[in-house]
């Protein structure tokens, strides 16, 4: 019976990298996202964007909007301090059940919890469930039409803190369109766009990141 993308992903992880090594199973899935199927990992380019605004940041409290396969959770987790926390959101359970095992094949599972649920379900219950008083850091890479009311919704619960960053991926491709113009014309926060790549092409696309002013 047939496989599904995020199976053959893990498959990979499995056979090309090494058990414990985070850098090795960015590799595995960037290698393989490049020759043998596309998919919607961050990747290598957007990729060390991130990991210069995490290692700016370094964050204490993480949230991760959009698992997918566990390939950004890996790589922000990869640099958090001992004691930090991600906190990643993935809405189908097949596919978090695969990232389950790729952030475990990568030694970093005491530093994830991963949540399975619809964003607007669970950013209410962040505090009561996890004992969050605010995120340091925020990676948006969910439903591009749910960056705004998300974002709303965080200011609304009190979770974010002056300084707090927002980092939000596909800003061009896919595009957020409704969430450049609400982030960029809010006096409440900073923002600045790093232009790349959609992952694994030559299509433009972006990261924009934003500094909650409180
Ligand atoms: O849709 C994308 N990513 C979101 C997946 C949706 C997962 C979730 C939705 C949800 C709702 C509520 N709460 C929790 C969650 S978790 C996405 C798509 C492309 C792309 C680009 C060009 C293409 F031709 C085709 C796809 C590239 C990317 O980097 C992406 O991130
Ligand atoms: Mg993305």
């Amino acid at each position: 019976t047939q496989t599904t993308r995020p199976q053959r992903i893990l498959k990979a992880v499995q056979k090309n990298a090494t058990k414990g090594d985070p850098d090795s199973v960015i590799s595995a899935i960037d290698h393989y996202c490049k020759h043998s199927e596309w998919a919607m990992n961050v990747g290598d380019e957007k990729g060390s964007i991130l990991d210069s605004v995490v290692s700016e940041v370094n964050p204490s409290t993480v949230l991760e909007l959009g698992t997918y396969c566990g390939y950004s959770a890996v790589r922000i987790a990869r640099l958090l301090s001992p004691g930090s926390k991600l906190i990643t959101v993935e809405f189908n359970p097949a596919i978090a059940a695969i990232a389950k095992q790729i952030i475990a094949y990568a030694g970093i599972q005491d530093k994830v919890t991963l949540v399975e649920g619809s964003s607007g379900d669970l950013i209410p219950k962040m505090k009561e469930c996890f004992g969050i008083t605010s995120f340091d850091f925020i990676f948006l890479d969910h439903w591009k039409d749910r960056y705004v009311p998300d974002t709303k919704l965080l200011e609304e619960c009190g979770l974010l803190r002056k300084g707090t960053v927002l980092l939000a991926d596909n800003v061009i491709c896919p595009g957020a369109p409704e969430y450049l113009k609400y982030i960029r014309n809010n006096r409440r926060y900073e923002s600045r766009y790093y232009p790349a790549h959609l992952e694994y092409t030559k299509v433009e696309d972006g990261l924009e990141k934003s500094i909650f002013l409180g």
